[in-house]
């Protein structure tokens, strides 16, 4: 049995990873942690992702969470994970993180302490999202100059970060097989007398409404003709299942950076 320790327990997708996990075989949730003053702390953490009773309770002492843990999944907030790496470094336990919107040099951060401990990171760990990031390579490099790439993203509106960490990676992905920098052709806003659009940026657009679970569009757009590259995400499940999936993965791996190419072998 793989143990698990979950945090954001309460969260939209904490939830649904304790239900992956006890859906699971050979998994078992061990610790479930939230924040400071959550209304969910000491309540089991099966009944509050609604998939029965676990005999876990939800607590806001991490270090508790992870004492019979071999691996963490954190789907929170940057900071958050950041600190929740450092003490996954100190005692040893492997972590899985799904939380978006880091900067770079927290991302710098995180590989940093992922020298002392295997950890998947990925924006999105859906199998679906992760063959768009091979196809969105194969096409950037047939289509080539010709065409205007803009991405498009839509997502519910909780959402704390935009883009979207799939989108940035979409951008990411694009860019490298064109020869380009992301971060120098990546254009976020476009308003007023804004001039004509230069043939090697990348626009990045963002709608926020309702719940809307995650929808990417990749447009490349040439004279006469137009491809579109799109993921809809129809609920978060698939999401939970990718992060359980790579909690398993980890088993056996030495220290090191991984993302869910690694996990589902598409490197
Ligand atoms: N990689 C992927 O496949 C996916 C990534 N995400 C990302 O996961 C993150 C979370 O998304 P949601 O679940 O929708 O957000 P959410 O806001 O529903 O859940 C976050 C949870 O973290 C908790 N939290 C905050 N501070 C904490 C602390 N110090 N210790 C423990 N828990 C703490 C909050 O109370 C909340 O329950 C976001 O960054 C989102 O972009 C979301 C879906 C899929
Ligand atoms: O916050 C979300 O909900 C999601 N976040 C991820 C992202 O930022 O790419 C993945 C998914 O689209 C849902």
């Amino acid at each position: 049995m793989i143990k698990i320790a979950v945090t954001g327990a309460a969260g939209r997708m904490g939830g649904r990873i304790i239900t992956a996990i006890k859906e699971a075989e050979g998994l078992v949730l061990s610790g479930a942690a939230e924040r400071s003053g959550h209304a969910m702390i000491g309540q089991d953490a099966g009944l509050v992702a609604g998939c029965g009773p676990l005999g876990v309770s939800i607590t806001d002492d991490l270090e508790q969470a992870l004492a019979d843990a071999e691996v963490l999944i954190d789907f929170t907030f940057p900071e958050v994970t950041l600190k929740n790496l450092e003490i996954c470094s100190r005692l040893g336990r492997k972590m899985v993180i799904g939380s978006t919107g880091f900067t770079p040099e927290q991302r710098e951060w995180v590989a940093r302490l992922a020298q002392g401990i295997p950890v998947v990171l990925a924006p999105n760990m859906s199998v679906g999202v992760n063959a768009c990031f091979k196809l969105l390579k194969e096409a950037a490099q047939i289509l080539g100059e010709g065409f205007d790439v803009e991405i498009v993203e839509l997502h519910h509106n909780k959402k704390k970060d935009a883009p979207s960490g799939t989108a940035v990676r979409m951008g990411e992905v694009v860019a490298e097989a064109m020869g380009r920098d992301y971060n120098q052709c990546a254009v976020f806003h476009r308003e007023g007398m804004t001039g004509e659009r230069t043939p090697e940026e990348i626009g990045m657009q963002t709608v926020r409404g309702g719940d809307i679970v995650g929808e990417h569009t990749v447009y490349f757009i040439g004279m006469g003709e137009r491809i579109e590259i799109t993921h809809r995400a129809m609920s978060r499940d698939m999401f939970a299942r990718g992060s359980v999936r790579a909690a398993q993965w980890l088993g056996d791996k030495a220290p090191g950076l991984y993302d869910m190419q690694d996990v589902l072998g598409l490197k």
